[in-house]
């Protein structure tokens, strides 16, 4: 946990300006993600998920705030590192299928496009996309063009064209936004593999419980900041059963800033104002009443 995470961002704000109002989608968010992780990234409709990964693959810059990806300042980087990033550092699989795949290529050209941009030999760009298309089971399927492939096996090859570079990271907006339960299902599976076998970091933003209750750690983003995380764990039982544990956690901003999820202020009536009690290993928060009650007998 004490190296250097492969993503940060500090106080990421970003802020549209639409003919009279200006929106706030980000609001000081902050977020780190180690390498070699995979990440879902969840929240309610415009809380600022597809603006932050719009920054974080280089489409969009911030407002203010720093972002970091490896060692690329996207900040302040210039419009030819912006392309280099996009072309070698990261890949993207968004949820619109159409979006990713260019139509009228087969998959085998579609994986074999980014290699080609980025100056790979044929040869070489054959037999890896073969090679990724067969890992992502697709083997029978690369000569078709993604009309004539499924929604959940056109996403897969999408993962594909992502992975073509060998990004250390993929970024996935909403990728089984699209797809039946099961369908989206095998697509996340297959981001799954990605990560364990390749190691490729992976960022998910997804709408899915189903999905982020599958990976290791959740990040909820509300309001443009991130809220809370829940870390999920494996451990085997006595019965030799795999039981997952999930524990949540609140977000805690460089200003000392964290939200209490709604649940516990409204099981305790939180409103407004509480009162905060530093004791040995951890902090108190009592409604306001309940100190007036106590009286300073503490
Ligand atoms: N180009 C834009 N111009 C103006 N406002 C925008 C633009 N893009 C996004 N917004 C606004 O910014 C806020 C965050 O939007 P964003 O798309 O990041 O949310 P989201 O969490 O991805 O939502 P969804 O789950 O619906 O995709 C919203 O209020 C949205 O209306």
């Amino acid at each position: 946990a004490t190296a250097e995470p492969l993503i940060a961002c500090e106080n990421l704000v970003r802020i549209y300006q639409t003919a009279d109002v200006e929106v706030q989608a980000l609001q000081g968010l902050d977020l780190h993600v180690a390498a070699g992780t995979m990440v879902a990234i969840v929240g309610a409709s415009g809380s600022g998920k597809s603006t932050l990964l719009g920054i974080l693959s280089g489409l969009d810059a911030p407002t203010a705030g720093a972002a970091r990806v490896g060692s690329w300042d996207l900040v302040s980087m210039s419009a030819s590192d912006r392309l280099a990033y996009r072309r070698s550092s990261v890949g993207f699989v968004w949820q619109q299928t159409a979006r990713n795949l260019v139509p009228y290529l087969s998959a085998q050209r579609n994986v074999e496009l980014p290699m080609g941009l980025n100056g790979a030999r044929s040869r070489v760009r054959a037999d890896r996309a073969r090679d990724l298309l067969a890992s992502l089971g697709l083997a029978d399927k690369a000569g078709r063009r993604p009309g004539e492939l499924s929604g959940g096996e056109q996403q897969r090859v999408a993962i594909g064209v992502a992975l073509a570079n060998e990004p250390a990271v993929v970024f996935a907006d909403e990728p089984t936004g699209e797809l039946d339960t099961a369908t989206g299902d095998e697509v996340f599976a297959a981001f799954r593999r990605v990560n364990a076998e390749r190691g490729t970091t992976v960022v998910i933003v997804t709408h899915d419980a189903a999905v982020s209750d599958q990976v290791q750690r959740t990040v909820a983003i509300r309001d443009g900041r991130t809220s809370s995380e829940v870390l999920r764990s494996t451990s085997v039982d006595e019965f030799g059963e795999a039981q997952v544990t999930a524990r949540e956690f609140a977000v805690l901003d460089r200003a000392g800033r964290l939200q209490l999820p709604a649940g516990y202020r409204q099981a305790l009536g939180l409103e407004k104002r509480v009162r905060l009690e530093l004791e040995s290993d951890h902090v108190g928060v009592w409604p306001e009443d309940d100190g007036a009650q106590a009286g300073g007998e503490r």
